[in-house]
This record gives structure tokens, sequence and C-alpha cells, in this order.
């Protein structure tokens, strides 16, 4: 359970959202976009980013984990909803039910699946692996082999995809590999699908990249969040993207500290000269981990470095001057017109934008700009 009752907390704009999902559907001209909301909507909150996705156009929703598509049911009783990772075959039946489409790409797990099934129709999608190394098919003839198993079953066929694994870097010659392998598979194995078929094979990158060789639809992950997915795209701004995630909190503690006195454990920090050290309630119990030492975060427009070591529960900043207590701290966001990105944080931690905020923990509210 989230505590509310601390001034820490994070604030999802639902504006940018829909802002970021209107042009993504713009720039592919009206193909879907499937809303990537799995990790509690990369730690964004998946409710009500699936909700503010889908007014603004997305047509579908897109997880990686049975029990994400389950809990969105419950509120999207009639969203086409795909399971991207593998599923165990004991739960097709319970898929079927909740009208939940899975992903399929074993033919052991296509008759394990069919012996379950009641005769309840059970959609899948084929997951094509063209060098994603991940999951999938890997060959026209183990395509042959899931495709016949399924033959005379209750389990349909209805879409295809698959995976870039470089989509977002300079380099497109792997790009380029995966999308000839792909067209190369899907001829071939085309014939022997239904005609209905929805196609999807970019991520965001390959969507905002190369929008003309996307099919039927995208699964929009990252960008929909405002975040570009490497900064290779950063630099292309394929489309303008605004950032929904901003993180606050307030100054609990304010102390003068003399030139020698030591913060927090171990003493590693001691204050250089007279100095103002604020306290602020997050740490690593919240996820913001212990390497964001020496990262800043803004008070009043001025960047204020996170000084000796983050604590499970607290942090200390250095101050460029006294304030008062209740002051608001900007972890990640914006203040005045200085801004800490979630990039900003990624490079810190030498990791990528998407780890950022899938690791703030729940002990941290999400709040809904609406
Ligand atoms: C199968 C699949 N499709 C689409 C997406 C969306 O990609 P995007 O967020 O770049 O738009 C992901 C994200 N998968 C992951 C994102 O980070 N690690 C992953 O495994 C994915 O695994």
């Amino acid at each position: 359970k989230s505590a509310y009752h601390r001034d820490t907390w994070a604030e999802i704009d639902l504006q940018a959202i829909k802002h970021n999902v209107v042009e993504m559907k713009n720039h592919l001209n009206n193909k879907e976009v499937f809303a990537v909301v799995k990790a509690d909507a990369y730690g964004h909150g998946e409710k009500e980013v699936a909700e503010a996705a889908l007014n603004a156009g997305a047509s579908r929703l897109a997880v990686a984990v049975f029990d994400e598509a389950l809990r969105l049911r419950e509120h999207f009783p009639e969203v086409p909803i795909l399971v991207m990772g593998w599923t165990a075959p004991q739960y097709v039946r319970l898929a079927a039910q909740n009208n939940i489409t899975l992903t399929a790409f074993q033919t052991e797990w296509v008759n394990q699946a069919k012996s379950y099934l009641k005769g309840e129709p059970l959609s899948i999608h084929l997951k094509v692996d063209t060098g994603m190394g991940r999951i999938g098919i890997r060959s026209v003839e183990e395509a042959y082999d899931v495709i016949r198993a399924c033959d005379n079953t209750s389990i349909k066929i209805t879409g295809v995809f698959t995976h870039f694994a470089t989509a977002d870097e300079s380099d497109l010659l792997y790009y380029q590999q995966q999308l000839g392998a792909f067209k190369q598979w899907l001829k071939q194995v085309k014939p022997h699908l239904p005609d209905d078929l929805t196609v999807h094979i970019g991520n965001s990158a390959a969507a905002m990249r190369f929008p003309d060789d996307m099919y039927d639809g995208v699964r929009f992950g990252i960008s929909m969040y405002g975040l570009y997915p490497s900064p290779t795209v950063k630099g292309e701004q394929p489309i303008k993207l605004k950032p929904a995630f901003s993180l606050y909190s307030r100054l609990i503690h304010v102390k003068k500290v003399h030139k020698g006195d030591a913060i927090s454990y171990g003493a590693t920090y001691k204050a250089q000269d007279e100095e103002w050290i604020g306290t602020i309630p997050i740490g690593y119990g919240d996820g913001w981990i212990r390497k964001l030492q020496d990262f800043s975060a803004l008070v009043d427009g001025n960047k204020c470095p996170i000084v000796g070591r983050i604590c499970m529960d607290q942090s200390m900043i250095k101050l460029n001057r006294p304030y008062e207590l209740g002051t608001k701290v900007t972890l990640i966001g914006e203040d005045q017109n200085a801004f800490v990105s979630m990039d900003d944080a990624a490079e810190h931690l030498e990791t990528i934008n998407y780890e950022i905020p899938c690791i703030l923990g729940q002990r941290i509210p999400r709040f809904y700009i609406t």
C-alpha cells in the first residue's frame, strides 16, 4: 500500500500520454496503436495509462504477463488484450474465457493447450524470432508445424508479430536484416494463415523511424510515456514527445553543517565548508537506489547534489541556501526553468530510461493529472 502520508510522490500527466498517442497515430497515418502497458505501464500505472491511451486512439492493450491481462480485462471488458510473453498452457481456458489473446511459438505448447480447451475459441498471435533471440519461431518449417498443430482445434491464429533488437540504433543493418527475414517468412507462410490476420512488427523506435514498414499496427511502449528509446532516436526527433512522469519530495530537515562534518552512513561525505544540508524522505526502499548518490535534485530551480550515501528511506542534498521545511524538491521533472529528465537519471546510473520508472516502487504513490 502506498504511503500517502509522506511527502514523496509521482505525478503522471495523462495529457502527455494522450499527446504521444495522437502524435504516433498521425505519424502512422492511422495504423493501429497498441498501448504497451506491461510492468504497470512502465511504472506509470496500468489502469490510468490504458484508459488515457484508449481515449486518445489506441485500439489494443499489450502486456508481458497473463496476470496483467486478467487485471486489465476487469477494467476494459471489450478491448483486445495481447499477452506478448509466454503463458503456461494450463491457463489457456482462462485466457479463452476472458477473450485474452496469447502468444504462441511452440508446437508442444499448442498440443498441450488444446488438451486444456473444451471447445472455447482461443485467439493467439504467432511470434516470429527474426533476430531478437528471445522467444519465437525461427524457421518456416517450425511455422508449418505450429500452424498444423492448430488445425481442427479451437485455437485461432489471429495475428503474427516479430520484435526488433536494434531499431533504436544508428547502424540499421541488423534492423534491415530482421525486416527482410520477416517479409520472407510472411511471404512463405501467409498462404497457410487466415486472411484477416493482424501483422505487427514495430516498437516505438521502428514505428517512429520507419512508419512505412509497419504493416497493421505498432506496439507503442516507451515513447507513449514521452521518452525516446535511445539517444540516436532522440537526436532524430521523428515525433515530438511529452514526458509524462515527474517525481517530487519535500524537505523534512534543513541544517547548517561546518567544514569536516560528515553526512550519512560510512561518514563518506565531509562538508567542504559551512554548508546547508537538506533531508528528503526517499531512499533505496523506494527504488531510489544508492547509485543515485551524486545525482542532483532541483530546489527552487537550483541543482542540489545528493550528498553522502542514500539510505533506505531518506537522502541528503546540499542546498544552495537555507530553505523552509516543506520546500518542494524535484527529483525528476521541471522546476521553474530547470529540468531533470529520466534520461539524466538513466545516464547517471549507466542504464536506459526504461528502467527508471520501473524500479520506482509502490511506496511512491502515483497521482494523475488529467
Ligand atoms: C514484444 C515487445 N513489443 C513491444 C515493446 C515496446 O517496446 P518500446 O517500449 O521500445 O516501444 C516491447 C518492450 N519490451 C521491452 C522494453 O524494455 N525491455 C523490454 O523487453 C516488447 O517486448
